[in-house]
């Protein structure tokens, strides 16, 4: 099971560029086995394009690294903090994608505009609070999850599947690695078209609860009937 993990995190890290993503190593994906309590991770500072199946971290929910001889991802006590309060995630993506970093650096959620909004995220995505200068000095990626997890506190994780950390930049999650990347890219996509919307229409009001109910039900649930179910 392990080796299949170290390969699927592998190829999720490589799409990174491929999807546009990531500007030099300015992002890490990581997948999780929950059964095992383990999780494997992105070396950090390895360019996408020198990446094996043998660079790939393997580390217990303490961080202390089981398998592998590189180090792994500096970002990894935040993928620790949100595997250990999301119980439904296997895979997260941290990335510095410049639409979703731009909403991450004003402090400000992106608002459910439409519906390719609607289609993956189950209302706004929201932006952390700014970290005290103490949680940034102390420990600022295991803080980071924490102010992650303390933003989630009345927000489904499983409806919202991204967070924009205030002053930095964008985690997302999901079932695997591989989708974990795929709400990346939405996200993305969605940030671009709220900045560009709200350029077009200062006044613009969030879509109609009506309509994301509709958009976000057909795709999620269990009533779902989207594509070919
Ligand atoms: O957020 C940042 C830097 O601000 C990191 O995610 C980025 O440099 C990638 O670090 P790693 O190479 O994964 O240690």
């Amino acid at each position: 099971m392990l080796e299949l993990l170290k390969r699927e995190v592998l190829e999720a890290n490589l799409s990174l560029p491929e999807q546009g993503l990531v500007t030099f190593t300015w992002g890490n994906v990581s997948g999780f086995d929950r059964e095992e309590q383990l999780v494997v991770i992105k070396p950090s500072g390895v360019a996408y394009q020198d990446l094996t199946v043998q660079d790939m971290v393997v580390v217990d929910l303490q961080g202390n690294i089981v398998e592998g001889s590189l180090k792994p991802s500096s970002d990894t006590p935040t993928h620790l903090v949100l595997y250990k309060n999301f119980p439904d995630i296997g895979g997260i993506v941290h990335t510095h994608s410049p639409w979703a970093t731009s909403w991450a650096q004003a402090g400000k959620a992106i608002p459910p505009l439409g519906t390719t909004h609607g289609d993956y995220f189950y209302g706004s995505i929201p932006c952390t609070r700014k970290m005290t200068h103490q949680e940034i000095q102390q420990d600022y990626e295991l803080e980071t999850g924490n102010v992650i997890v303390e933003t989630f506190q009345h927000i489904s994780s499983n409806e919202v599947p991204s967070v924009l950390v205030h002053s930095h930049a964008p985690f997302n999650w999901g079932k695997n690695a591989k989708e974990a990347v795929h709400h990346a890219v939405v996200l993305e996509e969605v940030a671009k078209m709220a900045l560009h919307t709200f350029q077009l229409n200062p006044d613009v009001s969030a879509m109609d609860q009506a309509l994301l109910d509709k958009h976000y039900l057909r795709k999620h649930g269990v009533n779902a009937y989207y594509g070919q179910k």
